[in-house]
C-alpha cells in the first residue's frame, strides 16, 4: 500500500475521529486528488498526514504550499467553508480601519485583562510549506526575512536572534514569558513544522519586546504586537503598522476569495488573531461557558497556547473567525466578545 493509502486508510477506519478532513475527505474526492502535485512537489499525503496520524485532530488538513490551496481546492474549500462558517469563498480585500477605531483600553480599572496580544500570518510566496521545505529554503527564507527586518525603524526596530545557538535557558524563558514559540505542538510535528528543527528558525523583537516576528515556526512569519494590560487599540495599531511597512519590501502569498494564505486552513483570510489574557474564574466554571464564546464568536484557550489548559481561572480568548470579513471586522468581533466576557464575568462576582 502507498504511504497516502495507508494515511486515508487510517483515517477511514477511525469511528472516533470528528476531524473536519474525515468529513470532508469523501471516497470521491480522495481518488480525484490522490495523484495531483504542486509544482513546488507537495501531495495529497502531504496536507494529510497530521490528520490521520493524529485522529483527534479538530481540523486535520493543512495546505502542502500556496498553491496547494488550488491544486486540492475540492477538499480545502470545504474544509475551510465549515471551519470559517461561509458559504462561499469571498474574502473582502484588506481593511485594518485604523481611523475608524473606536476603542482603547478594554479593562481600563486593569481587573481583569493579564495582556493583549494581536498576530497575524504572512507565508513568502515563493516557497512551500514545512512538508515541501528543504533545510536550504528555510536558511534562504530566513535571510531574505531577516534583511526585511533589519530595515524597520522607530518602536519597530529590534534585533534578529536565531534559535541556532540560542541556550536552552534563553529559549525556555522566552517561552514561559509568552514570547516564542517552541517545537511541542504534535499536530505541527507530524505535519513536518519541526523538520531540519532548528534550523532556519527564530525570533526578531524590539527591547521592549512590545513587537515581534516568529520566522519559520508554523507559518513563514508571524507578527506580533503586545504588551500587558488591555489597551488594545495600542496593541493593533502598533501592528498594522509592521504590516503595512514589511508589505512594501516582501511579496506575501495571497489568493483572490482566500486571502493571505497560511500553512493551516484555520488561519487564512486576514490570518489575525486578538487575544487578551484574562482572569475568568467564574464564567470559566458555568456549564455554559463553551456556548457563551460560540455566541460571541470567540474562543477560549489555556494560557500556554493552543491545546494547554487554563492555569488559575486565566484564559486566553480570541476572535474564532479570520475569513470572510475585514481585519477590522475581526478586531471588532474580539472586542465585543471581550467586553461581553468581562461584563458577565462581573455579573456572576456580583460587581
Ligand atoms: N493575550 C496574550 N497575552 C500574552 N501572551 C499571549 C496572549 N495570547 C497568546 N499568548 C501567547 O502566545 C503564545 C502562542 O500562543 P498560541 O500558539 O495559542 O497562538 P498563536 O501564536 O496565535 O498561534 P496558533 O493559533 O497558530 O496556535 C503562547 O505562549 C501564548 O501564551
Amino acid at each position: 500500500m502507498s504511504d497516502l493509502a495507508e494515511l486515508y486508510a487510517k483515517l477511514q477506519a477511525s469511528e472516533t475521529c470528528k476531524s473536519l478532513l474525515k468529513k470532508h475527505l469523501t471516497q470521491e474526492r480522495y481518488e480525484e486528488l490522490k495523484d495531483k502535485k504542486t509544482s513546488f512537489g507537495g501531495t495529497l499525503a502531504d496536507c494529510i498526514r497530521s490528520g490521520c496520524e493524529n485522529l483527534d485532530s479538530g481540523v486535520g488538513i493543512y495546505a502542502c504550499d500556496p498553491e496547494g490551496y488550488t491544486v486540492f481546492a475540492p477538499v480545502l474549500d470545504a474544509v475551510i467553508k465549515d471551519y470559517h462558517k461561509v458559504d462561499k469563498l469571498d474574502h473582502p480585500p484588506s481593511d485594518f480601519g485604523v481611523d475608524k477605531i473606536d476603542f482603547g483600553d478594554l479593562d481600563p480599572e486593569g481587573q481583569l485583562i493579564v495582556s493583549t496580544r494581536v498576530r497575524v500570518g504572512r507565508s513568502h510566496a515563493s516557497f512551500g510549506f514545512p512538508p515541501v521545505l528543504k533545510k536550504e529554503d528555510r536558511l534562504a527564507m530566513e535571510k531574505v526575512t531577516v534583511e526585511a527586518l533589519n530595515t524597520l525603524e522607530g518602536e519597530l526596530k529590534g534585533t534578529y536572534y536565531p534559535l541556532t545557538g540560542m541556550s536552552k535557558e534563553t529559549q525556555k524563558q522566552l517561552t514561559d514569558d509568552h514570547f516564542l514559540f517552541n517545537d511541542s505542538d504534535r499536530f505541527l510535528r507530524a505535519a513536518g513544522g519541526y523538520n531540519d528543527w532548528p534550523t532556519g528558525r527564530g525570533i526578531f523583537h524590539t527591547p521592549d519586546k512590545k513587537f515581534l516576528v516568529w520566522v519559520n515556526e508554523e507559518d513563514h512569519l508571524r507578527f506580533i504586537s503586545m504588551q500587558m494590560g488591555g489597551n488594545l487599540k495600542e496593541v493593533y495599531v502598533r501592528l498594522v503598522k509592521a504590516i503595512q511597512t514589511l508589505e512594501k519590501k516582501l511579496t506575501f502569498a495571497k489568493r483572490e476569495g482566500l486571502g493571505y494564505l497560511t500553512f493551516c486552513p484555520s488561519n487564512l483570510g486576514t490570518t489575525l488573531r486578538a487575544s487578551v489574557h484574562i482572569k475568568i474564574p467564574k464564567l470559566s466554571q458555568t456549564p455554559d461557558f463553551k456556548a457563551f464564546c460560540d455566541k460571541y464568536n470567540i474562543q477560549a484557550r489555556g494560557i500556554h497556547g493552543e491545546h494547554t489548559e487554563s492555569v488559575g481561572g486565566v484564559y486566553d480568548i480570541s476572535n474564532k473567525r479570520r475569513l470572510g470579513l475585514t481585519e477590522f471586522q475581526a478586531i471588532q468581533e474580539m472586542r465585543r466578545g471581550v467586553e461581553a466576557v468581562i461584563a458577565e464575568e462581573k455579573k456572576l462576582s456580583g460587581k
